[in-house]
């Protein structure tokens, strides 16, 4: 993989108007190959703001954010977003949901139909494309939000604490289903979330993130969501003695810094 590809932020900084402290400050980070990398933080710690630089919807005042090379400067179909509400149109159907995008780009109705089936089977909600998307559960909404952002076949995934409105069950089995899509699919994902075991669970690179100003304070490779990829159990992963013992050191990393600030 050439050192240009995937995405970069190099000494990336914002400062929104008005505000004394950077919402981020000098973060350099890279997304490539085949990475899952979480973000972790509390809140205010510039997580939000990462992602919609690494989406093109905020531009950094210092420092510059590249795709494969180039300086972000717009959204683009080769980066989806999964939100955290899912940001569905509850006036059209499942099927039209997952293929609006590719409406947007153009694509012919019946290429779009079939790609859109053909995602909505990879997260197993082939039988209710035609349903309206208020009938269905949080977990399948989010499902949905999900397979809108994989029609469009981007190269990286951008997940604004994707789920963090579901409950602890549906949201153990939505982070199954992602580290599934990935090991099939091979995506490169940034993902954000105040969640200490999903953040260790999935990651194969976690960055710890701090307020005030947000920036990275501890980098860890991981490789529990390549072990679930591979095939061993979620239990047995989240029982495993290394698994806790990272949990827990992460936990006590961020009360460390939450106490530096008071
Ligand atoms: N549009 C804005 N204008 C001014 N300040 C902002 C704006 N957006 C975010 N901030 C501030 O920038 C800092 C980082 O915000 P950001 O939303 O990126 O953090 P976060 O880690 O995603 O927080 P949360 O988990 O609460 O969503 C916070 O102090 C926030 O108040």
């Amino acid at each position: 993989m050439s050192p240009t590809q995937g995405l970069q932020f190099e000494a990336a900084s914002v400062i929104y108007p008005g505000q004394s402290q950077p919402a981020l400050h000098n973060v350099t980070l890279r997304v490539a190959d085949d990475d899952v990398v979480v973000a972790l933080g509390p809140s205010g710690c510039g997580k939000t703001t990462l992602l919609n630089l690494a989406a093109g919807f905020l531009q950094p005042s210092q420092g510059v954010v590249r795709f494969n090379g180039e300086r972000i400067s717009a959204p683009s179909a080769a980066r989806g977003v999964v939100f955290q509400d899912n940001a569905l149109l509850p006036w059209l159907n499942v099927l039209d949901n997952v293929a609006f995008g590719l409406k947007l780009q153009r694509v012919p109705k019946a290429e779009r139909e079939q790609r859109a089936r053909a995602v909505l089977a990879q997260v197993d909600l082939q039988d209710f494309a035609s349903q309206h998307v208020w009938q269905l559960s949080g977990g399948m909404r989010q499902r949905v939000g999900l397979a809108r952002a994989l029609a469009a076949d981007p190269q990286l995934l951008l997940m604004d604490e994707p789920f963090a409105a579901l409950d602890a069950f549906t949201r153990e089995q939505m982070q199954e289903l992602l580290l599934q899509l990935w090991r099939r699919n091979g995506k490169r994902i940034l993902l954000i979330t105040h969640d200490i075991e999903e953040a260790v669970f999935l990651a194969t690179h976690l960055v710890l993130m701090s307020p005030r100003p947000g920036r990275i304070v501890e980098r860890l490779p991981l490789d529990f969501g390549r072990r679930y990829a591979a095939g061993e159990s979620a239990r047995s992963i989240k029982s495993d003695p290394s698994f806790i013992a990272t949990r827990e050191h992460v936990l006590a990393r961020i009360f460390a810094h939450r106490g530096q600030e008071q």
